[in-house]
């Protein structure tokens, strides 16, 4: 560099050139509404949008009996008054919102879903627990807008997914796949969403379809394991966040993977991060596998 450019490079900027930025700025952030706001994702992700960088919060939203409504959405998530009042008229909220990010129910999910396709605002889904028929729902609304929809948001448990589909590959029909999965007593689903992703992870590598391959709910006299099941168990207890294991189990050794997460931030930074990246896209359902470039 030049030493003749330092000075240009070092001066402050006038106040004025900064109210110009700022408004710049302003009108690039990616304009952000929360749905199940009032819920533990929903508070974690108003934190997460309003302390984060080039985010604007758009509108939060909460279901019409929900005793938060009416409350400011800052100050719900324990930070300063934010201006954005917690509403369930989706309509009058979304105008001018790029991505929708939901962390609610199911029912109200694919509602939103729905709702979004006809409007072509983008849709980032962490909610799980979903029917063979919600499913469906989805997938149509994808057809016309983008849907992000993951049972994990988080790149650690992305990674388990992609390590755990090598590792179905790799060791044969005798090392038995369980998965079991921890989480806090207020979860109301079974098994995760989680569990179920790597269930799918597992079955990919092996070639088989997972519902075919799934053994649930064991119970009473179970008879002996059928071989090439792939078996689910979830334990529900205190305040974990969200804990899971696949176990290869073969004659005389055993392979373990791992992940604990720690805090619901990450999920909360992966869903802004599949926020980011649905801007602009084509239509489709994508997951955290394409946001996080690990296809393949
Ligand atoms: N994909 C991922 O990475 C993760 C997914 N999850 C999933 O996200 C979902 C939410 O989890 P969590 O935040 O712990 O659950 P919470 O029950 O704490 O939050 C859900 C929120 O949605 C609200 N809600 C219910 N119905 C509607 C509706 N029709 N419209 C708008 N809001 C509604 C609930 O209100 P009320 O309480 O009054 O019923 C509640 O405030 C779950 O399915 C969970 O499994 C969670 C963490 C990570
Ligand atoms: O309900 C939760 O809390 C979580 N749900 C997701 C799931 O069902 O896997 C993700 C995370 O484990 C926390």
């Amino acid at each position: 560099m030049r030493a003749g450019h330092l000075p240009r490079l070092t001066r402050r900027p006038s106040d004025r050139a900064r109210i110009r930025f700022r408004e710049r700025s302003d009108v690039s952030d990616l304009r952000v509404v929360i749905n199940g706001a009032g819920g533990r994702m929903g508070q974690e992700l108003l934190r997460a949008v309003l302390n984060g960088e080039g985010l604007s919060l758009a509108g939060a939203l909460e279901h019409s009996t929900s005793g938060h409504l009416g409350e400011d959405a800052g100050v719900l998530a324990g930070l300063k008054p934010a201006g954005v009042t917690i509403e369930s008229d989706a309509a009058a909220t979304l105008n001018g919102t790029d991505v929708v990010i939901d962390f609610s129910t199911p029912a109200s999910s694919v509602r939103l879903a729905e709702r979004l396709a006809e409007a072509g605002i983008a849709i980032v889904i962490g909610t799980t627990g979903f029917s063979a028929a919600e499913n469906a729902a989805i997938e149509a609304a994808a057809r016309r807008t983008v849907v992000v929809k993951s049972g994990n948001m988080s790149l650690g448990v992305n990674m388990l997914a992609a390590l755990t589909r090598q590792a179905a590959a790799a060791l044969g029909i005798e090392f038995d796949i369980e998965i079991v999965e921890m989480h806090h007593a207020r979860k109301v689903d079974a098994p995760s969403g989680t569990a179920l992703l790597l269930g799918e992870a597992a079955a990919e590598g092996r070639g088989i379809h997972l519902p075919d391959w799934t053994a649930k709910a064991r119970d009473g006299v179970t008879g002996p394991r059928r071989p090439g099941d792939i078996g689910f168990a979830s334990l529900r207890g205190g305040s974990v966040v969200g804990e899971h294991a696949v176990i290869f189990a073969g004659p005389s050794e055993r392979v373990e993977l791992v992940h604990k997460a720690e805090s619901r931030t990450i999920f909360a930074n992966g869903a802004l991060t599949a926020a980011r990246w649905a801007k602009g896209r084509e239509p489709g359902l994508y997951s955290m596998v394409d946001v996080l470039g690990l296809a393949g």
